[in-house]
């Protein structure tokens, strides 16, 4: 039987808005992925046919039970993981037929937040947030505080104003709470200049009320910056508050992709069965 059809009729067909409807005809895409498939070890099938176009500013929530394949399809796109077959598009480029300079120069552009910060924790946060540029900036030291250059250190301190951490710019990382660390991490890669973001649980080792917060900053710095999200979570209410897109796979295969103003927590909560 079809995984799709198990417990629920959550086919894309019978989503209730197919989003890619829904984009407005002339909307730039920043991200299109189509029959997108992966197996790892003895063949077993991670990735099924994924297919999904991101118009530019859209926030997508991907959810799914644990090893539906939210991060391997998220690392697929920045090909971190090679996929077996499909084709990527994103911010314009074809992903798989990049060199690595140009893949390098790709990733450079697009901001990954992940569940662990893996901030530096022997530097300041101020260094943390300066690493971000690197991309951009040639040259080993750029990111020590002492070393950089004025305009950059100007810069990650306007990013740490943004997640609300001025002030800790001379604390080594190692003193933070997790939610503080998640927020510099945020303005790491907001040094970046990112033109979309990525963030796999970003807020997944966070307690309730800091993922709360944490998340409610992150979803308001990208709108008002305009940026592309696709964020993956457990939290329902997550994707239906901070995702104006949910997306969700059930076996490596997407199942549901529906505007989040017209889907419900009990709809979403079927594909957990
Ligand atoms: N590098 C790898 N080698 C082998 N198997 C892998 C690799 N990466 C992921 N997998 C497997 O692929 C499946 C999907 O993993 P993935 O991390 O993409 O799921 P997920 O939906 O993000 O799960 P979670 O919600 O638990 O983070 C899992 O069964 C996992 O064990």
């Amino acid at each position: 039987m079809p995984v799709a059809r198990l417990a629920i009729n959550l086919t894309p067909a019978a989503v209730p808005v197919p989003t890619g409807a829904a984009v407005a005809a002339g909307t730039a895409t920043d991200l299109e992925v189509a029959g997108l498939c992966k197996s790892f070890d003895r063949g077993r099938q991670v990735l099924r046919d994924v297919s999904l176009r991101v118009p530019k500013g859209q926030a997508v929530a991907l959810v799914g039970a644990n090893g539906t394949g939210k991060s391997t399809l998220l690392r697929c796109c920045l090909r971190l993981i090679e996929p077996d077959r499909g084709r990527i598009t994103l911010l314009g480029r074809e992903v798989r037929n990049l060199r690595r300079a140009a893949l390098r120069s790709l990733r450079a552009e697009v901001g990954f937040v992940f569940q662990r910060h893996n901030l530096v924790t022997q530097l300041s946060v101020l260094s943390n947030v300066l690493h971000g540029a690197q991309a951009r900036h040639a040259g080993p030291h750029v990111w020590y505080q002492t070393l950089s250059p004025r305009n950059l250190r100007e810069e990650a301190m306007q990013c740490l104003e943004q997640v609300g951490l001025a002030d800790f710019a001379a604390r080594r990382a190692d003193r933070l709470s997790g939610g503080q660390s998640q927020r510099v991490a945020i303005a790491r890669t907001l040094m970046q200049r990112p033109r979309l973001m990525f963030a796999d649980e970003p807020v997944a080792s966070l307690d309730p009320v800091a993922g709360e917060e944490v998340m409610e900053l992150f979803s308001d710095l990208i709108r008002r910056q305009g940026l592309t999200l696709v964020f993956t979570s457990h939290h329902v209410d997550h994707a239906l508050r901070f995702g104006d897109r949910v997306v969700a796979l059930r076996q490596g295969a997407i199942v549901i992709d529906s505007a989040a103003a017209a889907l419900d927590a009990q709809t979403i909560r079927q594909i957990y069965d």
